[in-house]
């Protein structure tokens, strides 16, 4: 190649690489999805997050266990932009500081949150639910009017299907049960296609086949997602964690260790503190 297609080739890339910053998308050319470095928050001089370091790899399905008050929901907190870290560091794929950008801006740029509550719209039914989430931020009203494209139709399709609610796509969500609730706001989360998702809790209040639905969903939108589950229930973060996979322990704001499940379950200060309680 001669030196001015080698400039041309560089100054493309330059461009590119320039067009996705001002676009506010994530790069993660280092396949890393989630960078935290010493994050600490304090509240009224109590600190609830102590320097806590953490990266998620991209396609990562991740498990955050530890004591109540130990920091995981501020965490999640932290990365929606919800609470203003004092200081540490917070990247999104390799460009995207999230310490420098609004709540909006961080839901736009691909992470999306579920809270422990359900929060669908209880009056419309399973697809109505579906609908408004594929419409995006537009108005109730207008957003059920407007019609699908064939592509989002397609869409819709297969996240009833992807969420275990294809029988149940005409059934007011009411009535739903509490587990088809949770699954009907993740089929919602995952209309807006997130890269990254934070899941809070997401099995309490489920039977014991839903609980292992919901790990079976969670293991299918790893790769295609980045997972992060906060969870109490040990027997899910189990299935979820598998043989190989990483669990984080957070202790009084920071990583107290770090591993795959058996090696956590058998770490000493992890059982003084959270397992063996
Ligand atoms: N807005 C706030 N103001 C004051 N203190 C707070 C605030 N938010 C959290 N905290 C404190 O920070 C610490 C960490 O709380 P956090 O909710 O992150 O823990 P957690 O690990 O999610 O706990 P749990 O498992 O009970 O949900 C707790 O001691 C909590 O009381």
């Amino acid at each position: 190649m001669t030196p001015d297609l080698m400039e041309a080739g560089a100054q493309a890339r330059a461009r590119l690489q320039a067009q996705v910053l001002a676009r506010g998308e994530p790069v993660f050319n280092q396949g890393v999805a989630l960078y935290v470095e010493d994050l600490r928050v304090a509240f009224d001089g109590f600190q609830a997050l102590g320097g806590l370091s953490l990266t998620l790899g991209l396609g990562e399905l991740r498990c955050v266990i530890g004591p109540n008050g130990a920091g995981k929901t501020t965490l999640m907190d932290c990365i929606t932009g919800k609470t203003r870290p004092d200081s540490g560091r917070l990247f999104f794929g390799s460009n995207l500081d999230l310490r420098r950008m609004s709540e909006t801006e961080i839901a736009r740029a691909g992470i999306g949150r579920k809270f422990q509550k359900p929060t669908v719209f209880e009056a419309l039914t399973v697809q109505q639910n579906l609908e408004l989430a594929l419409a995006g931020d537009r108005r109730v009203r207008q957003a059920l009017r407007a019609r699908l494209s064939a592509a989002q139709r397609d869409r819709l399709d297969e996240l009833l299907q992807e969420v275990h609610l294809w029988s149940e796509a005409d059934r007011v969500a009411g009535l739903l049960s509490h587990g088809q609730k949770q699954w009907l706001e993740i089929g919602m989360l995952l209309a807006q296609d997130p890269r990254l998702l934070l899941l809070d809790e997401p099995v309490a209040g489920m039977t014991d086949e839903e609980t292992a639905r919901t790990a079976e969903l969670f293991r299918c939108l790893a790769g295609r997602h980045t997972l992060l589950v906060v969870e109490h229930d040990m027997a899910f973060v189990g299935e979820l964690a598998g043989a190989d996979g990483q669990v984080t322990v957070l202790h009084e704001g920071r990583v107290l260790a770090e591993g795959r499940m058996d090696e956590v379950q058998a770490n000493e200060q992890v059982i003084e503190v959270y397992l063996g309680r």
